[in-house]
């Protein structure tokens, strides 16, 4: 495919995000005529090469999971740079739309319908025996169409799998949105995936982060109030009950009792029946409601659900938690890096 390179559309640890145009494509071939291109250095390639690979595995058939079209390589300035083709999202990412409103929340109505697309997506996710590892605001896109779609599949990894990455004492994703198993016991699961999606929705309706954390503070603070003890993120008091419930079932600490994505979807905060044709005019555009076929009574505890199967990560138990976080924070050799003020550890 030829194709040109556009604009940079975003900015990642790993990666530069442009804008990609294929005229010869004109948009009749598999390839529509804009994309976007992500691309690294060597130093990046594994990551790229991971989301490839989940990607290609997860199929086409989510729509609430952004579409891969390939990927191919360049040499630029002398450097190899691997180049992966993905949808494009003209409005970008939930963080960066958050970021314009100026610390406003969005609309419950908003916050509920993007919750319920990402929770689809998370169910097909979990489905396909793939946890996403990296869920924040940053890896929902938004598009024309007011669509919202999942993306950055470059920490996702198969349930169970210990990768090089989780072997020994370290930590992937943001701070900010890591499951309490994750900090105690290095287990990255889809349990963790809707933790995170909790966090999400507390900072799409807020427009401020799940945990209060004062620039400059101490990060290990962060991560004791996450790992130990029974504190759970603020959940705002001006969002309806049913939203308030919604995020007690991803708030609880227990891995094995948090609710999963497919419960989740059956929960009235996102289950809606709306008594129209399930058109609702939003932010300028209108939007097609995709409901869920139920919507009875939501089920008020897990084992109201009676195929539920709770799935561990099977990743090891290094040490208590106290332990846990004292080696993080002795440990001399971890990969900080700083993106958009906040901490990201790889
Ligand atoms: N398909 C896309 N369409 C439009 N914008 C995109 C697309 N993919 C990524 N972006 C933009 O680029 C930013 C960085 O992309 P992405 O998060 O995938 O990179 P990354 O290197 O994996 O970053 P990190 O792991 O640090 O989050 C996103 O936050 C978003 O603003």
């Amino acid at each position: 495919m030829e194709w040109i390179r556009g604009e940079t559309i975003g900015y990642g640890t790993f990666s530069t995000v442009s804008l990609a145009s294929s005229p010869s494509n004109n948009g009749s071939g598999a390839f529509p005529t804009f994309m976007a291109v992500k691309s690294a250095d060597s130093y990046g390639a594994a990551s790229l090469e991971n989301e490839k690979a989940v990607l290609d595995k997860l199929g086409y058939e989510c729509d609430e999971i952004v579409r891969c079209f390939g990927d191919d390589r360049t040499v630029e300035n002398g450097e190899e740079m691997h180049n992966l083709f993905l949808e494009y999202a003209s409005r970008g990412s939930l963080e960066s739309y958050l970021k314009k409103l100026g610390g406003e929340g969005l609309p419950e109505s908003t916050v509920r319908r993007h919750t319920g697309s990402v929770l689809r997506g998370l169910r097909h996710i979990h489905a396909n025996g793939f946890a996403h590892c990296d869920l924040k605001l940053g890896n929902i896109l938004l598009f024309g169409d007011g669509a919202v779609k999942i993306a950055d599949f470059g920490l996702a990894k198969r349930v169970g799998e210990v990768t090089a990455l989780n072997e020994g004492v370290q930590i992937r994703g943001t701070p900010l949105y890591m499951a309490p198993e994750a900090v105690n016991d290095n287990e990255y699961g889809s349990e963790g995936d809707v933790w995170a999606l909790g966090c999400a929705v507390v900072e799409m309706f807020s427009g401020k982060t799940a945990w209060s954390f004062k620039e400059g503070s101490n990060f290990m603070s962060l991560l004791i109030r996450i790992g130990v003890g029974d504190e759970v993120p603020l959940i705002p008091e001006e969002l309806s009950e049913q939203g308030r419930d919604f995020l007690t079932k991803c708030f609880v600490k227990d891995p094995k009792k948090r609710w999963t994505a497919e419960m989740l979807l059956h929960h009235p905060f996102v289950a809606v029946d709306l008594d129209h044709d399930g058109l609702v005019e939003e932010e300028g555009f209108v939007v097609n409601l995709k409901t869920e076929k139920e919507v009875s009574t939501s089920p008020r505890c897990p084992f109201e659900f009676p195929d539920w199967v709770s799935v561990s990560s099977g990743s090891q138990t290094i040490d208590s938690p106290e332990e846990r976080v004292t080696s993080l924070a002795a440990d001399s050799t971890p990969d900080w890096s700083v993106t958009n003020s906040w901490v990201t550890v790889r």
